[in-house]
């Protein structure tokens, strides 16, 4: 349409920015077993109950629909903070988003394999920290040569003493073995990257960096999206903010508008 205005002041022309994820009136419903006294009332006759194998028709099916109908753009350069209550779907919908879990309805493109990096991403606990920064370059699409070149950085980026690296990691503090998760994953350039939580469990030291990668990635015209309860790195990264209660997306806008309503709607 043409604005026919005579005062109508023209704007300067904006390159388009480039979608990098669309997500489109997805839902997602988990279906869940109850296994508690009531879901087995019908099991009693004979046995102790736990051990007891039950044929699926005599467990109660529960459904939680963990994310109800969200849809949201994101483009190249944008950093997005994902907040939330507890269970509000916010790991669900990055889950989606990576691939993880489909969804039951509506769709979701993206460019490239987001890359979801949680604070439970996959680790082989029986392997030192070595074997695993090396197994996880390679799983991120680096070459052997590119893993090896990188492989100073990555751990001191992680910022572990060098000789918890010949440690298996299931040695390792949670905070530990995630400090190395991220930094394996931050050693990789990520069109879209997704880090779930990753951010709380360092010391200020590693925050920091982990801060300043996010920033870079973003500079180079990546998506990055952040969950974190806690705000400070989401205002210190981010230039958006979606909000989740209860499945739902509650506000989608600029950080300081949508962390106040936030705030206030949590006390
Ligand atoms: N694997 C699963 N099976 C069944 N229900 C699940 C599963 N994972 C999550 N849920 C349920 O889905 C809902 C959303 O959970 P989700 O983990 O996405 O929330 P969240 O916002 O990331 O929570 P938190 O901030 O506590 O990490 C919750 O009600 C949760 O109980």
């Amino acid at each position: 349409m043409t604005d026919t205005r005579s005062d109508a002041v023209p704007s300067p022309v904006q390159p388009p920015r480039k979608p990098t994820v669309i997500v489109d009136d997805v839902h997602i419903t988990y279906k869940v077993y109850a296994t508690g006294r009531k879901a087995n009332a019908g099991d009693s006759a004979g046995g102790h109950g736990l051990l007891k194998r039950r044929s699926p028709s005599m467990r109660r099916a529960e459904y939680v629909h963990a994310v109800r109908g969200i849809s949201f753009t994101a483009y190249e350069g944008d950093a997005i903070g994902v907040v939330g209550s507890n269970g509000s779907g916010k790991s669900t919908l990055l889950k989606a988003i990576a691939g993880l879990i489909p969804a039951n309805q509506g769709a979701i493109y993206a460019e490239d394999n987001p890359t979801l990096l949680g604070v439970n991403a996959a680790i082989i606990n029986d392997l030192s920290g070595e074997r695993n920064v090396i197994l996880g370059g390679l799983a991120l699409g680096m070459s052997r040569e590119e893993v090896l070149r990188k492989y100073d950085d990555i751990v001191a980026f992680s910022g572990l003493k060098p000789r918890f690296l010949d440690l298996p990691m299931r040695t390792y503090s949670s905070g530990m073995a995630a400090r190395l998760r991220f930094a394996i994953a931050a050693s990789v350039e990520h069109r879209v990257l997704m880090v779930d939580e990753a951010l709380a469990v360092g010391d200020k030291g590693f925050q920091k960096r982990s801060e300043q990668r996010i920033r870079e990635l973003r500079e180079k015209a990546g998506t990055v999206f952040l969950v974190s309860h806690s705000l400070p790195p989401i205002q210190k990264t981010c230039n958006r903010v979606l909000w989740v209660e209860e499945g739902l997306l509650r506000m989608d806008g600029p950080v300081d508008e949508v962390l106040e309503a936030y705030t206030e709607f949590t006390g």
